[in-house]
């Protein structure tokens, strides 16, 4: 316990120019706060000055005097001057959290923003729980930059300088001594930070992971997964493993440097004795008096502390400008999908989609789409069907901006639709997935997430069109009944309508929809065959279809195999042509046709 190995090799945080100046901007706004800050900080480290001083004179004067007024005046004034400095400390302390939690109240408003822009890939991408920990743990130490860092780093170099100013004119020589024991304590106490701030950094690693297995394995999806695979065993002792190294990095952490610390109070303790056997020197030599030896060493302590707190400063500051760099990294993503510096809104939504050559890959090098072309005309329902990973999603995907392609172009009637606005964009399209995402809030509140506020009676009409309304009626709570996580609470049909009844509230021109593979029973599906033809109706649609009902019923079926739209046309011309439809058709639908 408490054993060190010392590490030198700490990587370097970046204290360039263009990082320092970033950092800076963010506190700028609250300058005025700042200089209010520095001003009291100046005057407490004065005023730390006072009572040392004033105790002087109560020995050399007031005491062999026997001037009991100016006894009670100095011991008033010294007083005064330790109520002074702790109703400033207050003011301070109220400054201090005005301006670290603004920064880090404007940061989140600019990070969540920003988030809200990256592109659909990011998500994919990032792991889970980490945009989190970057929005909530990284961003909210900031607010400890400010008020830790900062404000310690001024206040214990005013301590320092007035404190070793006032020593110097008061007796250089001994002043000189209290000095020499400087150096003993400035290198242990060096070690010492740096080895808990690594041993911080591991604990921080450990942690991290922690979370990363309490959400893999407590959320929702998580938890179904490791109970019907019967993983319980292995997730505790996994997590049990993970915990145990967490706890002994953090006795370590706690213990670091104890050793160090003893000595370091040992060495401290020499300087007053040094003080006292050389002072006690001069004061024989009749060169100062014994209020002034007092004063030096009540002075000492203003001298030592700050010099142990500034030595371990440079970990403070690392571990800030990491933090910065952590934060500057999610901000240094660029979104990639914005709109077009001469971006129109779109005016005739049902106008038609057509692409014309497009190519996408999500990783170069693995097309997922080549050379698409097709035209969806107004009013119309285009089927997709394919085999599994063909790239019906993908397509869909491409239409409100999710994904970019590489080549070729999407348009909405004559307009391209990069020179169109991403808001009229995607408020023109309605989109239905397979797995419909509810939030944990009632029916009413999934319900109105479309269009904010509105009457009632539209979306019971909404409702009844999806054939939702008499089963929300019969629950307990109607529209107010909870849904659960992900609406857990409904079955996929119910769901699916729910979410039918969310578009149709919306009412956009365009509807692209995934429609469910996974079977419904015979009610089911009839409500859900239903709401759909109620949403589709007169609306140009893009449908990823999966039921033999929903290819009948499109005006144009678009056969996707590799990336590619092998074939296109209509059921019975699809049939004859003998192909990779015939082939699909037979094998997905064609015992249930028969049957
Ligand atoms: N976010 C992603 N990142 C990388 N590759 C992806 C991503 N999404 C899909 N793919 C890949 O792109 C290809 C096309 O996927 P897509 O989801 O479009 O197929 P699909 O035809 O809709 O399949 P399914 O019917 O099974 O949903 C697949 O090979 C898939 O692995």
């Amino acid at each position: 316990m408490g054993r060190m190995k010392f590490d030198d090799s700490l990587e370097k945080p970046d204290f360039s120019k263009a990082m320092l100046l970033r950092i800076y901007r963010y506190f700028l706004p609250y300058w005025k706060q700042t200089l209010v800050v520095l001003a009291i900080l100046i005057l407490t480290s004065l005023l730390g000055l006072l009572p040392p001083l004033l105790i002087q004179q109560i020995v050399d004067h007031a005491l062999p005097g026997k001037d009991l007024r100016m006894l009670l005046f100095l011991v008033t004034a010294s007083l005064g001057a330790t109520v002074a400095s702790g109703l400033l400390g207050v003011l301070q302390s109220y400054l201090n959290s005005f301006i670290s939690q603004n920064i880090v109240y404007d940061m989140k408003n600019q990070m969540y923003r920003h988030l809200q822009d990256m592109p659909l890939q990011f998500f994919s991408n990032v792991k889970q729980g980490e945009v989190i920990t970057r929005m909530t743990s990284d961003i909210s130490g900031i607010q400890g930059v400010f008020s830790g860092t900062i404000v310690n780093f001024a206040s214990n170099l005013l301590v320092l300088i007035s404190t070793a100013v006032t020593l110097f004119l008061m007796n250089w020589k001994l002043a000189l001594v209290s000095v020499l024991v400087v150096p003993l304590f400035v290198a242990p106490t060096r070690k010492m930070g740096s080895v808990r701030w690594k041993l911080a950094k591991q604990t921080q690693e450990k942690i991290s992971e922690q979370n990363h297995i309490i959400e893999e394995t407590l959320s929702l999806s998580g938890y179904m997964l490791m109970k019907l695979f019967t993983r319980e065993d292995t997730e505790q002792s996994r997590f049990r493993e993970v915990s145990l190294a967490t706890t002994r990095l953090q006795i370590r952490e706690s213990m670091a440097g104890r050793w160090f610390m003893m000595l370091v109070s040992t060495f401290a303790s020499i300087g007053p004795m040094l003080i006292y056997l050389y002072g006690g020197f001069l004061f024989i030599q009749g060169e100062i008096t014994v209020g002034a030896i007092i004063a030096f060493v009540a002075l000492l302590g203003r001298l030592y502390s700050p010099v142990g707190q500034l030595t371990n400063l440079y970990v403070d500051i690392k571990r800030s400008v990491a933090l910065f760099e952590r934060i500057f990294d999610y901000f240094d993503m660029e979104p990639q999908i914005v709109d077009n510096p001469n971006a129109v809104p779109l005016n005739d939504a049902n106008s038609g989609i057509e692409f014309q050559n497009v190519s996408f890959a999500y990783q170069q090098g693995k097309p997922a789409l080549r050379d698409i072309s097709f035209k969806a005309e107004p009013g119309t329902m285009t089927a997709l069907v394919g085999p599994s990973g063909a790239g019906k999603t993908t397509i869909t995907n491409l239409i409100p901006r999710l994904y970019e392609p590489d080549s070729g172009s999407i348009r909405i009637g004559s307009a391209d639709i990069t020179s169109l606005t991403l808001k009229s964009l995607r408020s023109n399209i309605g989109l239905v997935t397979q797995d419909t995402y509810l939030f944990n809030g009632t029916i009413r509140e999934n319900l109105l997430y479309a269009v904010g506020e509105t009457d009632e009676n539209k979306m019971i009409e909404a409702c009844k069109a999806a054939y939702i309304h008499d089963f929300i009626m019969e629950l307990p709570d109607g529209y107010d009944t909870i849904v659960g996580n992900r609406g857990i609470k409904l079955s996929g049909g119910e769901k699916q309508r729910i979410s039918i009844a969310r578009v149709l509230l919306k009412n956009p021109s365009i509807i692209i929809m995934d429609e469910a593979t996974s079977s419904l029973d015979t009610v089911s599906e009839y409500y859900v065959q239903e709401a759909m033809a109620v949403l589709l109706s007169n609306k140009t649609s893009l449908v990823i279809a999966h039921r033999l009902s929903t290819i009948l019923a499109a005006d144009n079926i678009l056969v996707v195999s590799d990336g590619k739209v092998v074939e296109e046309g209509k059921h019975e011309q699809l049939l004859e042509k003998n192909g990779v439809y015939k082939d699909l058709y037979d094998k997905q639908f064609g015992k249930k046709a028969l049957a």
